[in-house]
């Protein structure tokens, strides 16, 4: 039998910050493998190093120890240009509030980055956008701005937008923060739809519906992965009962 590929492998991850005049350690030498067609959802206390994590990991902010492996490319050893690359190439990030430009239709926005970076041609940049836009169900509200639509809308404009160079991986810092329970809902069902057409998802959440979705949960404190869950309950219900109880008795 092969054994299925890591597509991210972070060992040892050490990551401080200068905290009222002195560098205070938040990850503790923390070790995360994720394999490819993967969805991790990490949860924990505010403040235990979830997103900072996530950021580690995904080479938006460099570490101070530790080893990080992204299909096949060591993060910490690339210079600027070098991550900028790895980001475009192989990830996608989808925050709490999508950074869209308030003056731009959605689909301008979405085709933005892409076009910037001269990706395919113009009719390519619109076709993929029309396609994604379409999945997401917001093709119809494409000549509107960010102003105009809903937040779960934007949301979906957001995830859209890190879909145009179809990364490996994504990213996801409280993607359904912002959003009412049924918005959140339609969001986590289009994450899924891509997980389970391949996209790696590493989600960090406080909310059991979200990472009920997963099939692993990873639980921080104080810095370090203290524990997981693999969830292969294929009832919905069962696998928020089981994220719930596990939150419960790690007092999260
Ligand atoms: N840029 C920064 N400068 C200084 N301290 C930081 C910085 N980023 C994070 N921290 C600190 O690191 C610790 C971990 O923060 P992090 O945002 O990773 O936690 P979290 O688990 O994601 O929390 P939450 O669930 O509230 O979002 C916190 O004590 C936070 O104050």
């Amino acid at each position: 039998m092969s054994t299925p590929t890591a597509l991210l492998s972070a060992t040892g991850v050490r990551k401080s910050f200068p905290i009222d005049g002195s560098n205070i350690e938040v990850l503790h030498g923390v070790d995360l493998h994720i394999t490819e067609g993967e969805f991790v959802a990490v949860m924990g206390p505010s403040g235990s190093g979830k997103s900072t994590l996530l950021y580690a990991v995904s080479g938006m902010d460099p570490v101070d120890a530790g080893d990080v492996h992204l299909a096949g490319t060591e993060l910490t050893t690339l210079d600027g240009d070098g991550l900028a690359d790895a980001r475009r190439e192989l990830m996608g990030f989808v925050f709490q509030q999508p950074t869209l430009l308030k003056d731009l239709p959605l689909l301008d926005n979405i085709v933005l980055t892409s076009a910037l970076d001269k990706v395919g041609t113009p009719a390519e940049r619109r076709a993929r956008a029309e396609e994604l836009m379409t999945r997401a169900g917001i093709w119809e509200l494409r000549d509107r701005m960010t102003s105009q639509v809903s937040g779960g809308q934007l949301q979906r404009a957001g995830i859209c937008r890190a879909l145009m160079r179809r990364p490996r991986i994504i990213f996801g810092d409280e993607p359904t923060g912002a959003l009412n329970s049924t918005a959140a809902g339609e969001i986590m069902d289009l994450l899924s739809d891509l997980n389970a057409e391949g996209t790696t998802l590493l989600v960090v959440t406080h909310d059991v519906r979200v990472a009920a979705r997963a099939h692993r949960v990873v639980f921080m404190v104080d810095g370090q992965v203290t524990d997981e869950l693999l969830l292969d309950a294929d009832d919905e219900e069962t696998r928020v009962d089981l994220v719930t109880r596990r939150v419960r008795e790690l007092r999260i």
